[in-house]
């Protein structure tokens, strides 16, 4: 069953200049839809409209035309309010540069969703617990984000986004600031979470690595959607497949 549904979803930011229809349409009558427990990657050229998209779906961005839907609700419809509860209950967000507050340790950071919502104390802490040994950071959990390692600050908001049990976790750039080792790592944390959680991640991401640890990649070029390709053997293998239609689609690596 879809989790997440998009129908004819379109965007155009307002143009600065003078006169009707001067904005710049950045998506074009996008269809879209992700099963529950899939795990997809969008990519495209640089511009072609992914951050955009992302924003749309995950409740950032509400000025655009077209249906967005995720579970039984659809998210095109709700008033600010509702959607700024239901972004905090129902959806878990990963960014390129981490956003972990600063004054908060690591294990504050991570139950801080739980303690927003105002959860039993004991089950705040069993889960943050249980989810710090999940992604391997236990052992610097008191520790404040800013004297940690980019690939434990990543596990951390990981972490985070995932402490609610979202119905889907939306990611942008995940391992953009990443070394390839802790790269790696935490596309193995969101792997994991996906194998043996069943939870339902979309990510976008410039990196053929990275995408690499997907079951499906959607392919964005100028505000549509350019072509679709499902993971069928071993993650190398798909890595080779994704190289390769990005080289179809006329972008190599360099415009990603
Ligand atoms: N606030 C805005 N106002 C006007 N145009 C915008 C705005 N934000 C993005 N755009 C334009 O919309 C298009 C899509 O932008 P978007 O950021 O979604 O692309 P992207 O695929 O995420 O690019 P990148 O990979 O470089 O991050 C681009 O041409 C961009 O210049």
């Amino acid at each position: 069953m879809a989790i997440l549904e998009v129908e004819n979803l379109s965007k155009e930011y307002k143009g600065k200049g003078k006169g009707k229809g001067n904005g710049y349409q950045a998506l074009r009558d996008i269809s879209l839809s992700v099963d529950s427990g899939e795990f997809v990657a969008i990519m495209g050229p640089s511009g072609s409209g992914k951050t955009t998209l992302l924003n749309i779906l995950s409740g950032i961005d509400t000025e655009y035309s077209g249906m967005v839907r995720i579970a039984e609700t659809i998210i095109s419809e709700m008033t600010k309010n509702e959607l700024a509860l239901f972004r905090r209950q129902r959806m878990g967000f990963v960014f390129q540069d981490y956003n972990l507050l600063d004054s908060l340790t690591l294990r504050e950071n991570v139950m801080l969703p739980m303690v927003l919502d105002e959860q039993e104390v004991e089950d705040i802490n069993a889960k943050t617990d249980a989810t710090l040994l999940l992604f391997d950071i236990d052992e610097v959990k008191d520790k404040y984000p800013y004297t940690v390692s980019g690939g434990q600050q990543q596990r951390t908001a990981i972490s985070r986004a995932i402490i609610n049990d979202p119905d889907v976790i939306f990611a942008d750039e995940p391992t953009g600031n990443l070394d390839s080792k802790s790269a790696s790592t935490v596309m193995k944390c969101f792997s994991k979470l996906n194998s043996e959680q069943a939870a339902t991640i979309v990510m976008v991401t410039h990196d053929p690595f990275a995408a690499s640890f997907c079951s499906r990649v959607v392919f964005i070029k100028d505000g549509t959607v350019g072509m679709e390709i499902a993971r069928e053997g071993t993650r190398k293998a798909f890595f080779d497949t994704i190289l390769e239609t990005l080289a179809v689609m006329g972008g190599g690596e360099d415009d990603f």
